[in-house]
């Protein structure tokens, strides 16, 4: 039987509240209507044991049955039967198992309308550089009844370091997303150096991309082979480069080695170290375009001043694309858009957009 647990069970003096009784009531039924089922299903088992034995020793002495034979004979029925019932009590599991792999099945064999195995598409340079969003709505397909970007109009140059923010809901995380082609505009354009990117190879642009999210994606090998993730053929100086500019202080002090395994998502490395793991990936591909997305929400003061310094360094030469909602860390951007409701309100830099006292006023006095 099993044991029940019930808030009570705990602490005897407690006086058990009504709520917990209820609660613990449907636990009860089915802990015993599981324990019946078990003892008689191990009842049953051990009656066929033994009718099984007693007809065999009957066998045996009253009707001179060969003894060899007769328990050759039970011992193959009752380890058939055991093999058969544990079968048996696989077959629920089968059923959902069954459904399970229908899911898996039914997502490979899902064609992506934005393919990245495909050679299709131009692969060119990226012109003047600029990143300009023309008149953009966007819905995310399984969900058309949110209309998430509406007409949403700005544009980035070459080499500038901008950053979005906004209330949370307004769209910024999707700006990130449609960067990356995970999803195309229902409506307008995304034009990179004035090409749509619908006209672009994905693979390629992909590449032209560097990504570092809130939750960087780690894996349980080395700390180089994570940081050589992606563009695993570079060379050991290229590798130190970026974890230099990436400010990996730990693993040039020794606290960490290129040769440690990291952990499941990268679990032996502190907050603000894994984020400067993935910048270092990020870097070592050298992107024309570095996208982050709340890259420093989840870390410490601290971790944040280490991963900013190294952003700082990281980002000259290239154009970065910030999701912020901590503004301290969007200060010295050359331009912040304001987002609502799926539209850019307001441009303009750090002081230009405070002295406005507008969305991006009220937002800098919350995050206070
Ligand atoms: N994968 C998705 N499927 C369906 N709807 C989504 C998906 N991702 C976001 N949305 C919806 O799109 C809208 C904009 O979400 P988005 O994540 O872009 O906003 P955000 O400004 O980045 O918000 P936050 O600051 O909270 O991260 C929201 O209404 C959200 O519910």
């Amino acid at each position: 039987m099993l044991p029940l647990m019930c808030p009570q069970d705990v602490d005897p003096k407690t006086k058990p509240q009504r709520s917990d009784e209820r609660d613990c009531a449907p636990q009860a039924r089915k802990s015993w209507k599981l324990g019946l089922s078990l003892g008689l299903n191990m009842s049953l088992i051990q009656a066929i044991y033994l009718a099984g034995f007693g007809m065999s020793a009957a066998c045996i002495q009253y009707w001179n049955f060969n003894a060899h034979e007769v328990l050759l004979t039970l011992f193959c029925v009752v380890f058939g039967v055991m093999s058969v019932s544990s079968i048996v009590q696989y077959i629920p599991d089968s059923a959902s198992g069954h459904h399970s792999a229908m899911e898996v099945f039914r997502l490979i064999d899902q064609v992506s309308k934005i393919d990245a195995t495909k050679p299709t598409g131009r692969i060119e340079s990226i012109g003047d550089g600029s990143i300009h969003f023309q008149n953009v709505h966007f819905w995310y397909p399984h969900r058309p009844e949110v209309r998430v970007l509406k007409k949403l109009n700005f544009t980035i140059q070459k080499g500038q370091a901008v950053a979005l923010v906004g209330f949370s809901g307004s769209g910024k995380s999707t700006v990130i997303q449609l960067l990356q082609r995970f999803y195309d505009p229902q409506g307008g354009a995304i034009r990179v150096g004035g090409q749509d990117l619908r006209d672009l190879n994905v693979a390629w642009w992909r590449k032209q991309v560097g990504m570092v999210g809130q939750e960087p994606v780690l894996f349980d090998v080395s700390l180089e082979e994570n940081v050589k993730y992606g563009y695993p053929e570079a060379t050991d100086a290229q590798v130190r480069d970026a974890a230099q500019a990436a400010n990996m202080d730990y693993v040039f002090s020794g606290a960490v080695k290129w040769t440690d395994r990291i952990g499941l998502r990268g679990e032996k490395l502190s907050g603000g170290q894994k984020q400067r793991c993935a910048i270092a990936r990020a870097l070592l591909r050298r992107p024309q375009f570095m996208l982050l997305d709340e890259a420093t929400s989840a870390l410490d003061s601290t971790s944040e001043r280490l991963v900013q310094q190294a952003m700082q360094e990281a980002r000259v030469g290239k154009t970065t694309i910030t999701v912020a909602h901590r503004l301290s860390t969007i200060q010295n951007s050359d331009k912040i858009f304001v987002m609502s409701n799926g539209k850019v309100v307001e441009a303009g830099t750090y002081h230009e957009l405070i002295h406005m006292d507008g969305n991006f006023a009220k937002l800098a006095a919350r995050s206070l």
